[in-house]
């Protein structure tokens, strides 16, 4: 619901070009800050990198390991159809699953560092999580650089 607050168990921000709102699973609408010189530096590095352009990142802090994001794709609409997303990892490693809808998940561990890229289609195709985990853990930042069709260019 529009103006709802509603807890999700990690901190989130958003940052990117002037009116590339986001509204995601229907619920949490997001408002993008302006891109720090810091932020764009990196989405520059990473479209060079790629070859995808990016107008938002919303980043992800995982302050313990009860911090998390089940099981979604990162399908909405604003972000055009087959959006690619360039995942970057920063801080404490923590384990990433992905696997194909009704398939066997595949983990990853996300180290300080590491660039993690979703081609066009697997949002259709794929599932993803960090999983909230027992083991002690040092907080964790996810940047997530993505499309979005809307807003001023
Ligand atoms: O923290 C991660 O590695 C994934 C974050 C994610 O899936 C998302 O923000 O949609
Ligand atoms: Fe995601």
């Amino acid at each position: 619901m529009l103006g709802k607050t509603i807890p999700v168990p990690r901190l989130e921000c958003i940052y990117g070009d002037a009116g590339c709102d986001y509204l995601y699973s229907n619920s949490v609408f997001l408002k993008p800050l302006t891109w720090t010189d810091n932020l764009a530096n990196l989405r520059d590095r990473i479209t060079a990198l790629t070859g995808y352009k990016f107008r938002i990142v919303i980043g992800n802090q995982y302050r313990t390991g009860t911090d998390s994001i089940g099981w979604h794709a990162d399908n909405e609409p604003s972000m055009g159809s087959n959006p690619a997303i360039a995942s970057l990892s920063l801080g404490g490693v923590r384990k990433f699953q992905i696997k194909p809808r009704n398939g066997k998940p595949t983990d990853f561990w996300l180290e300080h560092g590491s660039l993690l890229v979703m081609h066009p289609g697997c949002q259709s195709t794929h599932l993803h999580q960090v999983p909230k985990t027992n083991k002690i853990v040092s907080t964790r930042i996810n940047l997530t650089f993505r499309p979005h069709t809307g807003g001023e260019r």
